[in-house]
């Protein structure tokens, strides 16, 4: 299969269905993100990725401190983790992976998958990301090397023209206008964010009164 097929917008074929099925070892969607806190669109992308792309299991990595943007303020990585947690507990091919949480520091992914292939290189990783990351792969730390260590796949997001530098596989999946920005900020202003994030996530950002500033 070659890297740079484009799956964008055309109904998914049996031969796509099948795209993964003959790859030797584990197929594994790395969904990395800061989540504060996860929504809906997150787990939409997540779970269009590992359906349509066949992975046995996508894993979930929130970010310690972001490379490249403002590190969150007035909630714990703890919050963020146990958010997540609570937002793919009901998913058994969804996992919560802390090791960049446990690593400290900034994050950057070239240091999360030269340690995941090197523990366990028989696996394929397929990095899922939205169309704002896919534009700004290449200044992500060794992008060079990264691309080569996994399969990079786009999920369009609203307001972000897709602009590959890089080889990948799109995905295709419903269109969500929705940011972690966007619900801090309905937080703050007393606007309603259910629907928009898990019940249980709305539950723990309200009982723990997260982003009310
Ligand atoms: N609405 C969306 N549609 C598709 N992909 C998304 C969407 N929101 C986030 N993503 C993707 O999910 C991953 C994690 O994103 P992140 O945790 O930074 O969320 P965010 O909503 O962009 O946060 P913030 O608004 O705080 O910057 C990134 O690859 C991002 O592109
Ligand atoms: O490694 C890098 O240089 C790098 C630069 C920007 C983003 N990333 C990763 O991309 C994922 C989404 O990032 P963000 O900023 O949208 O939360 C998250 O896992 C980040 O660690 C990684």
């Amino acid at each position: 299969m070659s890297n740079s097929r484009c799956i964008e917008k055309k109904p998914i074929t049996k031969t796509e269905l099948q795209i993964n099925s003959n790859r030797p070892g584990r197929q594994i969607g790395i969904m990395g993100g800061t989540f504060n806190p996860v929504h809906i669109a997150h787990l939409v992308a997540a779970e269009q990725a590992m359906t349509k792309l066949r992975l046995d299991e996508v894993w979930f990595i929130p970010d310690n401190i972001p490379n490249l943007k403002k590190a969150p303020v007035n909630v714990t990585p703890k919050d963020r983790a146990t958010m997540l947690d609570l937002a793919t507990r009901d998913n058994p091919k969804f996992r919560v992976k802390l090791l960049e949480l446990f690593r400290g520091g900034i994050s950057y992914t070239i240091d999360t998958m030269r340690y995941l292939t090197e523990k366990a290189p028989q696996n394929n990783y397929y990095l899922i990301m939205g169309s704002d990351q896919v534009n700004s792969f290449h200044r992500w730390k060794d992008a060079d090397e990264l691309a080569k260590l996994v399969t990079l796949v786009g999920i369009r997001r609203p307001g972000y023209p897709q602009d590959p530098k890089y080889p990948m596989i799109w995905v295709d999946a419903p269109d969500i206008r929705l940011s972690s920005t966007a619900i801090r900020q309905a937080v703050a202003t007393g606007t309603s964010i259910r629907y928009l994030v898990p019940d249980k996530v709305r539950e723990y950002i309200e009982e723990k009164g997260l982003y009310l500033d």
